[in-house]
């Protein structure tokens, strides 16, 4: 079903940079996403691994049209996501987010569960017959059943219809054996991109603890660049430029902080906190 000559989904050396208030890139900022490329065909599901803040969901989001990038970048069924919009309107490309559904008090709905309106969710997203499907940790809420039952419905869509999936997720119950391929985010650069039968040649760990050994390694590295840094008298962490604020003298230019891009919503709120934490699309607090 696969014809490697038509992917369905190709990345070529993506780059990103989130924009400040005014819409461009922020002066001396370094691009979250670096040097991506990535190439899936029909029927493959690739489970999308990183920490948090790694650039899951950015890449996730670009992929489904979200963030405008450079046409050449991004190509979904052959076309630019951002700049087709009949992609995603058709239905052939579609986005499921971590935000569960934005509810109006006065529906019926509000009496519900987070997993049933979960499910409400993931119903409306996966109506139509789509033929490529991000999902963004969309199983949180769902219960033992409910999961199982979602993934074997995902895994028959690919394999029979030869649907594409990019499943972004830290719960790797019940996905041993689901994935064909797995792709390994740090710091918005792509570490590893692999078939599963390669991975399993290389190593006899399961699924979850191959992802906790990178993660450890990659915290470790971190740590002792860190350490390296405080040693040579400079700042243990590297300055974010934060592209989410307008930095200047608060007498000649009109200064207020915004949130640039965030959705205000019930899963998701902001913490005042050190300058150095950075917060990731799903690293909230529940109210
Ligand atoms: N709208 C935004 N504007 C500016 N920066 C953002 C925005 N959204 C996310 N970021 C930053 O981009 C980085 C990557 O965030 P992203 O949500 O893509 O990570 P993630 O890998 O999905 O993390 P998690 O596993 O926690 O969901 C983080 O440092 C985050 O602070």
């Amino acid at each position: 079903m696969a014809d490697p000559s038509n992917p369905t989904v190709e990345i070529n050396g993506l780059k990103f940079t989130y924009p400040g208030i005014d819409g461009r890139p922020p002066l001396g900022s370094t691009p979250l996403i670096r040097d991506f490329s990535l190439t899936l065909n029909s029927g493959d599901r690739c489970l999308l691994v990183g920490a948090n803040g790694a650039g899951k969901t950015t890449i996730l989001k670009i992929l489904g049209g979200k963030h405008m990038v450079e046409p050449h970048m991004v190509r979904v069924l052959g076309r630019s996501a951002f700049h087709d919009t009949a992609l995603t309107s058709s239905g052939d490309l579609s986005y499921l987010g971590g935000e569960v559904l934005d509810i109006d008090l006065s529906w019926r709905m509000h009496n519900v569960s987070d997993g049933q309106r979960r499910r409400v969710q993931l119903c409306m997203g996966l109506l139509k017959p789509f033929k490529v499907l991000l999902l963004d940790e969309i199983t949180v809420d769902l219960d033992v059943l409910a999961r199982a039952d979602l993934l074997s419905f995902l895994r028959k869509e690919c394999e029979e219809r030869g649907a594409t999936i990019i499943y972004a997720t830290h719960i790797f119950d019940g996905l041993e054996g689901w994935p064909t391929h797995i792709v390994y985010l740090a710091r918005g650069r792509l570490q590893l991109a692999m078939p599963m039968d390669k991975l399993k040649e290389t190593t006899n760990l399961s699924l979850m603890r191959t992802v906790e050994s990178w993660l450890r390694k990659e915290r470790d590295e971190e740590r002792a660049r860190r350490k390296e840094r405080k040693e040579k008298g400079l700042p243990e962490f590297e300055k974010q430029v934060e592209g989410s604020r307008v930095i200047g003298d608060p007498a000649r230019a009109a200064v207020r902080v915004m949130n640039n891009g965030w959705a205000a919503g019930r899963m998701h709120s902001t913490l005042a906190g050190e300058e150095n934490f950075t917060f990731s699309s799903n690293r909230v607090l529940r109210q």
